[in-house]
């Protein structure tokens, strides 16, 4: 299957508000948004590509910056790699050069125009936080777990998994109240594990096991709130997509203490699981802050991880 290196820019106005450009008739996903790019040239360095494509398409001079994330996709007849980098200044005024119509549009809204399977991992890259905390097992001190999390979202972590497979079911109710209350007053969002009463009870994201992604249907989600779940293979990512999950979590990446004598799935292995699927991914397993960049290179949303963002670890 043909294998193409696509290279588009986050390219924004003094409002903050991004350049996406509409596909024309009689391309493949016409009519579809983008942003706007196109495939890297035999022996152009991307950078160059992008300025190429930017003064072609737009008639604009740019700057190419950092990276955001590299997503790998596989459509019907190609691969695609879609490498997006933030656009760091520009000139000109952008104008549809091949008669595409052109938008800018502030961030939130995004969501709202229709874009290919690849531009949905990017777009999440540009919304939702890169880091996503599992909580880690209580101690016989509640407090200190409580303290160790505020710890946690005072250091910058925004979005949360409670977690404590096999604690005692009262102690745990109490726990996730305070916690809920936590992140509520810090504007955190919280999912909890596995539990979709305790979910609907302190109004949290549920963030599902593997093992209960068969049986689960659409109405036990809560309402309103995130969905998300802990996948292993191409077969619970599927299953994740067809629920309707807001996210998943995908790993062990590198073998990790919690699960001795498995082996990971490797880099190379979370970019191909990655190929097939258009939800937003966390990668897992023996994980840290300094992964993410790493991550973001084999089209994961960031990092997920319990100790490697705790705290108090
Ligand atoms: N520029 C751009 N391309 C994207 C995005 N998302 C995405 O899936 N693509 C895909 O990446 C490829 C972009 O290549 P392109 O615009 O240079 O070329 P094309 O295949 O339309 O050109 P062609 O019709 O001349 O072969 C297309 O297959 C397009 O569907 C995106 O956000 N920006
Ligand atoms: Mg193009």
């Amino acid at each position: 299957m043909k294998q193409i290196h696509v290279v588009a820019g986050v390219i924004r106005d003094a409002r903050g508000r991004v350049l996406l450009a509409r596909r024309t008739e009689g391309r493949d996903l016409s009519g579809s948004w983008e942003f706007p790019g196109g495939k890297v040239e035999p022996g152009e360095t991307p950078e160059a590509g992008l300025a190429r494509e930017l003064r072609e398409e737009l008639g604009i001079e740019a700057t190419v910056g950092a990276k955001l994330i590299d997503v790998p996709q596989r459509y019907p007849h190609k691969r695609l790699r879609l490498d997006v980098r933030e656009i760091a200044s520009w000139s000109g005024t952008p104008r549809g050069l091949d008669g595409q119509a052109l938008a800018w549009v502030p961030p939130r809204k995004l969501a709202d125009y229709p874009m290919p399977p690849a531009d949905r991992p990017v777009v999440a890259a540009l919304l939702q936080p890169a880091e996503y905390l599992v909580t880690p097992m209580p101690g016989a001190d509640g407090d200190a777990w409580l303290e160790g999390l505020r710890a946690t979202i005072e250091a910058g972590v925004r979005r949360v998994q409670l977690r404590a497979p096999g604690i005692d079911a009262t102690r745990w109710r109490a726990l996730v109240a305070d916690a809920a209350a936590l992140c509520r007053e810090t504007g955190v969002e919280a999912l909890v594990n596995g539990n979709a009463q305790l979910a609907r009870e302190h109004g949290l994201g549920l963030h599902l096991r593997a093992d209960q992604l068969p049986a689960f249907e659409q109405t036990m989600r809560v309402p309103g709130k995130l969905l998300a779940a802990s996948c292993h293979d191409a077969a619970d990512l599927q299953r994740a997509a067809a629920l309707g999950c807001d996210f998943v979590v995908l790993g062990s990446v590198l073998p990790t203490p919690s699960h001795p004598g498995i082996a990971g799935m490797g880099w190379d292995g979370f970019a191909a699981l990655r190929e097939d699927c258009d939800l937003p991914i966390y990668a897992i397993g023996g994980l840290d802050h300094s992964d993410i960049a790493t991550a973001r290179a084999h089209g994961a949303q960031g990092i997920a991880a319990i100790r490697g963002l705790w705290a108090n670890a």
